[in-house]
C-alpha cells in the first residue's frame, strides 16, 4: 500500500533521511522509533511532501507520489495528525471538524461516537480544551478527511498517564476495528510497540532495525541497545 523506497530527503542542502526504506500493507501499523534528532518527524514530513526529496521514490497504492503536493496526498488518503495538533483556537470543536470534512464513512456522528468526549465538548472553542481533548480533536480532524493511512507524530506527548492509556486504546481500535493503517512516531517505545504490528528503528536517518513490534518489545536488551532507554523509565 505504502512503499518508501531508498528515499533521501531533507531541508535545503541538509540531508536528514539517507536512503531510507520501509513499506506498510493495508490496515497495518508501523512504529517509528529512534533517539532524538534521528529523523522521525522528517520521515512523516516527507510522507506529506514537506521536505526536499533528492532521490528514491514514495509509492502509494498504484501512484508514485514523490513529487505530489500535500493537499493531493490528503485527497489520496494520507491523514496527518501533527505534533503541534494545530487545532483552530477560535473555532468550536464541531467547526474544527467540519472545515476539513471530505466524503466517506467518517463524518461528525461517527467521530463523536468514537470520541464521546468531543461530542460533550462540541460547542467549546479549540483554546478551551485540555491537552487530551486537543489530541482527540487532532485525530478526529484527520478522520474527517477519510484517510486510509493515519500519520501520528508523538500523539501521547504531554498527556497524563490515564489519558495515554485511553488514547493508545483508541488508536489501536482504529487499526483493528476500522481497518486504518497507521505510522506512529513515539518517544515511548513500549507504548508504541503495544500499539503497532511492525516497527522500524532509525539512526542518523536510516533504518537500523525492522521487524514485528511484539518481538522487539520482548527483547529488552535489543531495545536498550537500539534506543538506550531503561524500560523502567517509560510511563504507561
Ligand atoms: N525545518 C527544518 N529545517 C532544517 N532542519 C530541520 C528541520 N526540521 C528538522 N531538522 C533537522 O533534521 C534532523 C532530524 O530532525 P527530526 O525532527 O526529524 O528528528 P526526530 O527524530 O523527530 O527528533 P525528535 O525525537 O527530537 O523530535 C535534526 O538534525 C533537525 O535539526
Amino acid at each position: 500500500m505504502l512503499d518508501f523506497d531508498q528515499v533521501t530527503a531533507g531541508y535545503g542542502n541538509a540531508v536528514v533521511l539517507d536512503r531510507l526504506s520501509f513499506s506498510i500493507a493495508q490496515g497495518r501499523s508501523l512504529a517509528v522509533l529512534g533517539r532524538n534528532g534521528v529523523g522521525k518527524t522528517t520521515l512523516l514530513e516527507t510522507l506529506m511532501g514537506n521536505t526536499r526529496v533528492t532521490s528514491g521514490a514514495i509509492r502509494w497504492g498504484g501512484d508514485d507520489i514523490t513529487r505530489w503536493p500535500a493537499h493531493l496526498r490528503v485527497r489520496a488518503g494520507l491523514g496527518w495528525v501533527p505534533q503541534e495538533r494545530e487545532v483552530f483556537p477560535s473555532l468550536t470543536v464541531e467547526e474544527n471538524l467540519a472545515v476539513v470534512a471530505r466524503p466517506g464513512p467518517w463524518n461528525l456522528g461517527r467521530v463523536y461516537d468514537f470520541f464521546p468526549r468531543l461530542r460533550e465538548r462540541r460547542a467549546n472553542y479549540g483554546n478551551q480544551l485540555s491537552g487530551g481533548e486537543q489530541q482527540m480533536l487532532a485525530i478526529g480532524r484527520a478522520l474527517m478527511t477519510n484517510p486510509a493511512l493515519l500519520l501520528l507524530d508523538e500523539p501521547m506527548e504531554g498527556l497524563a498517564p490515564i489519558l495515554v492509556e485511553e488514547l493508545a486504546r483508541s488508536i489501536r481500535r482504529l487499526c483493528e476495528s476500522e481497518g486504518l493503517a497507521s505510522v506512529v512516531v513515539e518517544q515511548h517505545p513500549v507504548l508504541a510497540l503495544e500499539m503497532t504490528h511492525q516497527a522500524i528503528v532509525l539512526e542518523r536517518g536510516t533504518v537500523v532495525h525492522a521487524g514485528p513490534s511484539a518481538e522487539l518489545a520482548a527483547d529488552v536488551a535489543l531495545l536498550d541497545r537500539l534506543l538506550g532507554v531503561g524500560i523502567e523509565e517509560i510511563p504507561g
